[in-house]
């Protein structure tokens, strides 16, 4: 019996100790389902198995091209650093004593090649497995052993990039909504409510459709933050953003323009509908108080309206000014109030 190294340690008995995260892939992944099938036919034995130190044998797979027994068996098999081949399994030592060795299905020839990681740490064996003994293993179906053990490898290498391409794209687009996201109260900020608004302006005015805008601002919040503190101004913010948000739709855009002044975006809203979401607003937030620590808060907000179908050529930053101006007209008449921005000869 030619043996480079001796297969006689059972799972729990590990002459190394098998790193503790190694990503292993499943045991029905294609690809290496593929390599088995490779394996198999160039061979010519009856089971090509690639064993990943911490899976679980899969006693009854569905793939066709595995086998339970031989599954379970090279599972059984400690991780060898070494290729490792058993001409006669009934002759050696350890293997003979194994329920498939000396009870069905009487495996008898056993060939092992290691896998390695991209980090270089023994992960898995690719083992053949045959039920009748073979006297002779060639150097040259070392080598092809050896070549298949490298495609396992490539496969791991593969997939551990595609993860880690995942996961940057998963931080990029963390970090894109980061800088879009007012972090006190979740709605767009200045940069990309002004950005929403460019945008929606030029589709608009390809798609000949109006576009309007609301800014909306607190009233007297100076003095609730003067009142009952900076926290309790924090808080009324992120009410007031919940209750405005709830007056708009999926396509419409809310944004934190200034302090406790919000940019309204929608595409597609003539002047009167904008009017009349305005007013929802208005009435969103002064139909009832809200409860900040303990304390319920009688809110109200004014609000200015602008639309391109009262101001055609003007600019996005023209409209915000405009807006601004009605916005200011009415909190010089009262607050609690929507103004409209219209043209100077208009009704
Ligand atoms: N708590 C809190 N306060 C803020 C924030 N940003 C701006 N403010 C405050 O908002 C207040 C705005 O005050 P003013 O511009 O006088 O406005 P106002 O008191 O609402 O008065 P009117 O708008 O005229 O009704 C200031 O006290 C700012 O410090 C914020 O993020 N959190």
């Amino acid at each position: 019996m030619a043996m480079n190294k001796p297969a006689d340690q059972g799972r729990g008995g590990l002459a190394a100790p098998l790193p503790e995260q190694v990503e292993v892939p499943l045991d029905n992944d294609p690809q290496l389902l593929r390599i088995r099938r490779i394996g198999k036919k160039l061979f010519d034995v009856a089971n090509c198995v690639i064993a990943f130190g911490n899976t679980i044998p899969p006693q009854l797979s569905s793939d066709p091209a595995a086998n339970g027994v031989e599954t379970a068996f090279c599972h059984d098999i400690s991780l060898s650093d070494e290729t490792v081949v058993v001409h006669d399994t009934r002759r050696h030592a350890s293997l003979a004593l194994h329920p498939a060795v000396n009870g069905a299905p009487h495996i008898r020839f056993y060939a092992s090649h290691p896998v390695y990681n991209q980090d270089k740490v023994l992960v898995g064996n690719l083992s053949l497995v045959d039920y009748t003994p073979r006297a002779l293993f060639r150097e040259s179906e070392r080598q092809m052993l050896a070549d298949l053990a490298g495609l396992v490898e490539r496969e791991l290498e593969l997939r551990s990039v595609n993860a880690s391409q995942l996961d940057l794209q998963k931080k990029n687009k963390n970090l894109r909504r980061k800088s879009l996201i007012d972090p006190l109260i979740g709605t767009w900020n200045r940069g990309a409510i002004m950005r929403i608004l460019t945008i929606e302006a030029i589709r608009c005015d390809k798609a000949g459709l109006p576009l309007s805008l609301i800014v909306a601002d607190l009233d007297y919040f100076k003095k609730i933050n003067d009142t009952y503190g900076h926290p309790a101004g924090d808080a009324v913010l992120v009410k007031v953003a919940s209750r405005l948000r709830s007056c708009i739709r999926p396509q419409e855009a809310l944004g934190r323009y200034g302090g406790e002044e919000f940019l309204i975006v929608l595409p597609g809203a003539s002047h009167a509908t904008a009017m009349t979401v305005a007013e929802r607003m208005r009435a969103a937030i002064a139909a009832q108080p809200e409860a900040i620590g303990g304390t319920n808060l009688n809110l109200t907000i004014s609000a200015g309206v602008a639309s391109t179908d009262m101001f055609p050529t003007a600019t996005t930053e023209e409209l915000i000014s405009r807006a601004d101006v009605a916005l200011y007209a009415a909190k010089d008449s009262g607050r609690n109030k929507v103004m409209n921005a219209t043209p100077p000869d208009s009704p």
